[in-house]
Order: C-alpha cells, then sequence, then structure tokens
C-alpha cells in the first residue's frame, strides 16, 4: 500500500513556494507519526540548509535517520530449543503474531514448534492460540484461566525440552489488574526462561500495533525496562499511512524490527525492509 511517503513526495512537488512551507512539512512528517519532536528536527536541519527540495530533505534523513532503522533476521541458533517471548499491551496482535511466527518457520522448514499460553489474564487468549496450534500443526501448553503464568512456562518449557523443539513461542498477557502486577509476572517468567536457556537461544520480543502512534514508545521503554528487549514486530501495518512511530522507536532504544505484520491469516507477515520502509513512510528514494 502506498505510505505518507508518496503524499510527503507529493507535497515537495507542490509547495516548494508556499510561505507556510516548513510548518506544512512539520505537519506532514507529525501525521506520519514521527513524533513532534523528531518532526521538528528534520524541519529545522532543512530549514537551516535553506531547502524546500526533496533531494536535501532525502539527504538529511539518510543520514541522521536511516542508519537508525535496522532490520534483523530472526533465526534460530543451529542448536537446541529457542525461545521467543511475546510482550505488548492487549489487543496490539500478539497471538496472531505467534501463529505468523510459528507458520514462517514452518515454511523455512523448522519442524518441532510449541507454544505456551502464558497470557492466563484473558480467558479466550489460550483457546485462540490452541486453535491457531490445531490449524497450524504447532503443540500448546495452556492452563486454566488465571492460573499463574510463570507455572504455564515452567510447564511448556519441560515439554519443550522433553520433545527436543527447536522452537517456544511463549504469549504472555498485555494487561492485568495493574501495571506492576504484570511486570512481575512477566520478570517471573524470563527469569524462568534464563534458568533453562542459554542467553543467545533466547529472545524478548515487542509487538506493537503501528496505529497506536507515539504510545508505543512508553509501552516500549515500560517493557524494555522490566525484560531487556531484543527487538520488535510491528503488526496491522496493512491499511494505515503511519508507522513513523517505528523510526521513533529505533531512535530512542535501538532495537532492531524482524518483521511487519500485514494482515489476520498466518502468511501476512514481511520481513522488515528497512530501505524500503523508509521509501513508504517518509518519502526516501533508495
Ligand atoms: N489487520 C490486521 N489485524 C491484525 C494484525 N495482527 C493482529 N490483528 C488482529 O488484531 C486483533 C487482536 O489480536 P490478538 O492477536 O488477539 O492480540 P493480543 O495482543 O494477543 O491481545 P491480548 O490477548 O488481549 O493481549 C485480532 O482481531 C487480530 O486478528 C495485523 O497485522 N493486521
Amino acid at each position: 500500500m502506498a505510505g505518507l511517503g508518496s503524499k510527503i513526495r507529493d507535497f515537495f512537488t507542490r509547495s516548494a513556494l508556499s510561505t507556510d512551507f516548513y510548518e506544512d512539512l512539520e505537519d506532514k512528517l507529525i501525521e506520519a507519526d514521527l513524533g513532534p519532536k523528531l518532526a521538528s528536527e528534520l524541519t529545522q536541519l532543512l530549514r537551516k540548509a535553506k531547502a524546500k527540495d526533496l533531494q536535501t530533505f532525502t539527504k538529511i534523513v539518510d543520514e541522521r535517520i536511516s542508519p537508525l532503522i535496522t532490520a534483523e533476521k530472526l533465526t534460530l541458533t543451529p542448536d537446541g530449543l529457542n525461545v521467543l517471548l511475546f510482550l505488548g499491551v492487549n489487543g496490539v496482535g500478539k497471538t496472531t503474531t505467534i501463529a505468523k511466527v510459528a507458520h514462517y518457520f514452518q515454511q523455512s522448514g523448522v519442524k518441532h514448534i510449541s507454544a505456551a499460553a502464558g497470557d492466563t489474564f484473558r480467558a479466550a487468549a489460550s483457546e485462540q492460540l490452541g486453535i491457531h496450534g490445531e490449524r497450524l500443526g504447532f503443540r500448546v501448553v495452556k492452563s486454566h484461566s488465571g492460573a499463574d503464568s510463570a507455572s504455564v512456562v515452567h510447564d511448556a518449557l519441560t515439554a519443550a525440552l522433553a520433545h527436543q523443539d527447536r522452537l517456544l513461542l511463549v504469549d504472555t498477557a498485555g494487561r492485568m489488574h495493574n501495571k506492576s502486577e504484570l511486570l512481575h509476572e512477566l520478570r517471573k517468567m524470563d527469569k524462568i526462561i534464563r534458568q533453562r536457556v542459554p542467553e543467545e537461544n533466547y529472545r524478548r520480543i515487542l509487538v506493537i500495533d503501528v496505529n497506536t502512534g507515539q504510545n508505543c514508545l512508553r509501552q516500549a521503554e515500560v517493557f524494555h525496562e522490566a525484560v531487556g528487549l531484543s527487538g520488535v514486530i510491528a503488526s496491522k501495518y496493512d491499511g494505515t499511512a503511519k508507522g513513523g512511530v517505528l523510526v521513533a522507536m529505533a531512535r530512542d532504544l535501538q532495537l532492531p524490527i524482524y518483521f511487519l505484520g500485514t494482515g489476520e491469516r498466518p502468511d501476512d507477515l514481511s520481513v522488515f525492509d528497512a530501505k524500503a520502509f523508509m521509501r513508504d513512510v517518509i518519502a526516501m528514494d533508495t
């Protein structure tokens, strides 16, 4: 889909003579969800250069922003069980993303995959994961609603090691009675995984919904503080002209981006391509 990038490109073609050029550009960048700080910084740099053309803008973005947006291929280490812990506030698409990631690895030939229904707060979550598991053919370890999520993770790890699984995907709750309870649960799960899996086989993946705009930044900081994030998957990139928040996040937290979620089906997952993304979101010509 055409992101906001094409609109920014049009803007440069049409508005070079406008007296409000810099203010309008700043608005366009905010519209792309780059956040007021970054939008203002980029506009200031262009203003200082006394430029109103796409080439100079592209050069500034290329020097200042592009190096910060890093794509990383999510791969499994050659030996043993790999664990991916999925974090994110409720409704961002964690459970759906787990199904997509399972499918992605299945497509690349990984056979023994299981999942832990660690979201014991929302009753339907483990059921939903169970349905994905049945459809796609991966085992799901569940418990009753309200159970201790750390014990689900413990059981799932024991089963995954016994079955010599290559990959265990762990779902987590996005919400609990309060934030400190949620963070406490997440830290407990993290500790249990670290006790049984070497660091290089374990990633903490934040799932964000690109449409939630600048809120994502605060969410990312909180999860990062709790468990130390390894990277990000951005969901719901379909049907939106936004996405600049990933730029702001990459700059603030310096986290790599693995995938973009582009729909609800298992194969609606694209490996993140930093260049294509920059072109889509802020008019970069690559
Ligand atoms: N359009 C679109 N919808 C998505 C995408 N990813 C997830 N969804 C939908 O978003 C809704 C929420 O997804 P879930 O996977 O249940 O989200 P969650 O983060 O596990 O939610 P909790 O279990 O409440 O924490 C569902 O209706 C999904 O089908 C995506 O990339 N694009």
